[in-house]
């Protein structure tokens, strides 16, 4: 009898049986029985997750919000994986079967099944939204496939809770090309003959299009990158070539499927991390490959694996539009952008080039910025929807929040990446330099300019990203002229007669409340909707969910680039979650160098942190929200205050040879605090006096 054919009473008898030998099991009454993967599962649902199996509980499904967010990071696969998903379904349906693809963590964001049965598959978590999570669905083909990292089928009464008996399942995970898991493909029915033999069908099928799904998602990504693609078989290279190995133009591997990953596993004990070359991995020269595509007749070729010495045959899929394109001219020099390699696990930006206006956004460059953090996620899936569109983007957020990392990954995720990035501090530039930094001279414009004149910032922008940061301390007037250069598309040289034609994208950021700014008649109303195309507001570090992966991200990238290895003890880990960061991730970094430079022992602990950032001993209040941020912050000192102020200021800053950097990282302010000080007092760098003089 199928268990689903079952009359209610049995099916209910068969779940009372169910939840009996759970009990007994939990109660150490009953010795596991079955598959190793099941019992290992059925341990982790009584031990682990502390699942109560006398007391079923259909599946979780989220609200149609949550299931936007979820579905919003694996949008790129969803795109890519279409047609295989389709294809499968169409195979599937007809023996009852449903379609789940379901994210990393279990959540169902694409769903394929019978519009007849849609009471019944709801009923049964087989349903978009629906969350798989081993944790608290217990054993079941996704949640479990997650947890072991491999295919299975969990069949009928292999399933932990009790309400899950009747399905059966088979899923496959599918990963990215950097190896990481990105998401499940399952195939699950409603009824289903006893025996999980009538199931053997199932786990090849779903194991073989989670691979194809995964081949074309690497093909994709690595579109504008070299790929060689191998296999065993001479007549299967060019069209389903097992093996996928993405390199730059010399021959660093960047990525690489499954079977590409095996090779490089083969490969003489390589120390970790270390780059991988391709020739290292065949027995061939960088040229013999770049050479593939005209080999006669079918443009493959036989390479010896160098590791074992077998033989592959291999094909190149040519980077689309040509060489791959570079990346990381920005005028300011980024190194954000540079690209890594395989071994030490980073994604390269090779991989975001686009220009199919219909496929979402491939965005390393973005997914860099956050972990699980609620708000951030919201925010990128944003950031990764606007990043293509014409749209000039304003970015609020309190100081030192990463609104200039954001708007480099901005720029770096959209179709103008290749042309520079050139970042304006308005708060930096003293006011009387700022038009003709920004518009530019010509010969001549002014005396104690540049004799030859000077390509203002925004004509250096054409082609890529302006960004304007601190945008609220723009002088009324120059705000005019911006206005036009946005609305034109031109910018006017001071000295000139014709204006120059620009294209370029403009990203503002501020931690002002503009909108206070334009009720007093500070900032003008027309160039803020102009500005603000689209707003993305930052949260604070200390209402990040995310702060314990930044904290262990920032650490390990600060001691790489010392090269020490040293260990952040947990109380010191513990410490830096509690603090109240009102300087946010630039404190929270300067608190890790400072760790790190003065620790005593060979591990940080919390007595190497400095004191400011320890949220026992910190004083300071965190800054408020930009809306609450009154636009008189700046001023209000007592002129004892100020002078005083301005007085060890000067010295500091003489001290420091006007490295203004280093003064901010003194005194824990960010630059623009620091430069706004600096004007408040009429403070001025020598090397910016004599151009003031005129
Ligand atoms: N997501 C992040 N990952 C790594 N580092 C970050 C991140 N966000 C910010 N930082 C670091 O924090 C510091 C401050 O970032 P950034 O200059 O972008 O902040 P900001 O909001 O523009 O600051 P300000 O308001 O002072 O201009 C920089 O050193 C930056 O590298």
């Amino acid at each position: 009898m199928e268990l689903g054919l079952m009359k209610a009473g049995r099916f209910e008898q068969a779940q009372r049986q169910h939840i009996a030998t759970l009990v007994r099991l939990g109660e150490g009454r009953e010795a596991l029985a079955g598959r190793e993967i099941i019992q290992r599962s059925w341990r982790r649902c009584v031990d682990d997750y502390r699942l109560d199996p006398s007391r079923p509980r259909p599946v979780r499904v989220l609200t149609h919000a949550a299931l936007v967010d979820s579905r919003e990071p694996v949008d790129e696969l969803l795109y890519v994986a279409r047609a295989g998903v389709d294809q499968l379904f169409a195979q599937v349906a007809p023996m009852g079967y449903v379609l789940l693809l379901t994210d990393r963590h279990g959540v169902t964001v694409d769903f394929r099944g019978h519009p007849d049965q849609d009471a019944a598959l709801r009923r049964a978590g087989l349903y978009l939204g629906a969350d798989w999570d081993e944790r608290h669905a217990g054993t079941c083909a996704v949640g479990t496939c997650i947890h072991e990292a491999r295919a299975l089928t969990c069949h009928q009464r292999e399933h932990f809770d009790a309400t899950h008996i009747a399905l059966t399942c088979t899923a496959a995970p599918i990963h990215d090309p950097q190896g990481r898991p990105i998401a499940v493909l399952d195939i699950s029915a409603l009824q289903s003959p006893r025996g999980l033999e009538s199931q053997s069908f199932g786990l090849p099928l779903v194991t073989l299009y989670a691979r194809m799904i995964e081949d074309a998602y690497f093909l994709h990504r690595y579109r504008d990158t070299t790929i060689l693609r191998f296999d065993t078989t001479r007549a299967f290279v060019h069209f389903n070539g097992r093996g996928l190995l993405a390199f730059d133009p010399q021959g660093r591997v960047l990525a690489a499927n499954g079977e590409g990953r095996a090779l490089i596993d083969a490969h003489a004990q390589r120390t970790p991390p270390a780059p991988i070359w391709v020739t290292q991995l065949f027995e061939a020269e960088l040229d013999d490959l770049l050479a593939l595509p005209r080999c006669e007749p079918d443009q493959l070729r036989a390479l010896r694996l160098r590791a074992s010495g077998e033989i592959r045959f291999a094909a190149l899929v040519e980077p689309r539009g040509g060489r791959a394109r570079r990346r990381d001219a920005t005028v300011t020099g980024t190194t954000e952008d540079t690209a890594t390699d395989i071994a030490t696990g980073m994604t390269t930006d090779a991989a975001t080039a686009s220009h199919d206006p219909v496929a979402p956004t491939s965005t390393p460059a973005l997914d860099r910025l956050a972990g699980d953090d609620p708000a951030m996620q919201r925010l990128l899936g944003l950031a990764r929807r606007l990043c293509r569109q014409p749209l000039n983007v304003l970015i609020r957020g309190e100081t030192g929040t990463g609104k200039e990392v954001l708007a480099r990954a901005l720029h770096a995720s959209g179709d103008r990446a290749e042309g520079p990035f050139v970042a304006v501090n308005c708060a930096a530039i003293p006011e009387a330099l700022i038009e003709s930094e920004l518009f530019g001279y010509l010969p001549g414009a002014f005396t104690g300019g540049n004799p030859k004149g000077m390509r203002g910032l925004i004509a250096q922008a054409d082609g890529g990203t302006l960004f304007l940061d601190e945008i609220g301390d723009m002088p009324l007037a120059l705000q005019s002229r911006l206005l036009r250069v946005l609305a034109e598309q031109e910018v006017m040289p001071l000295g000139a007669e014709r204006p120059v034609k620009v294209a370029l994208r403009v990203v503002t950021a501020t931690h002002r409340d503009l909108a206070a700014l334009i009720a007093e008649g500070r900032f003008r109303e027309d160039l803020y909707y102009r500005l603000n195309g689209a707003e993305l507001v930052l949260p604070p570090l200390r209402e990040r969910a995310d702060r314990r992966d930044l904290i262990q991200r920032l650490f390990a990238a600060l001691a790489a680039e010392q090269g020490v290895s040293v260990p952040l003890r947990g109380d010191a880990l513990n410490a830096l979650l509690d603090a109240p960061w009102p300087g946010n991730v630039r404190q929270l970094k300067s608190a890790l160098a400072f760790a790190l430079a003065t620790r005593e022992g060979e591990r940080i602990t919390v007595h190497d942190l400095p004191e400011g950032c320890r949220a026992d001993l910190a004083s300071v209040p965190p800054t408020p929200p930009p809306s609450a941020i009154p636009a008189t912050t700046q001023v209000g000192h007592d002129s004892d205050d100020a002078s005083a102020e301005a007085e060890s200021l000067a010295r500091a800053l003489a001290q420091a040879g006007w490295n203004v950097s280093q003064v901010a990282r003194q005194l824990g302010v960010s630059r623009p605090t620091l430069y706004r000080r600096m004007r408040r007092h009429g403070l001025v760098p020598p090397n910016r006096r004599e151009a003031l003089r005129d």
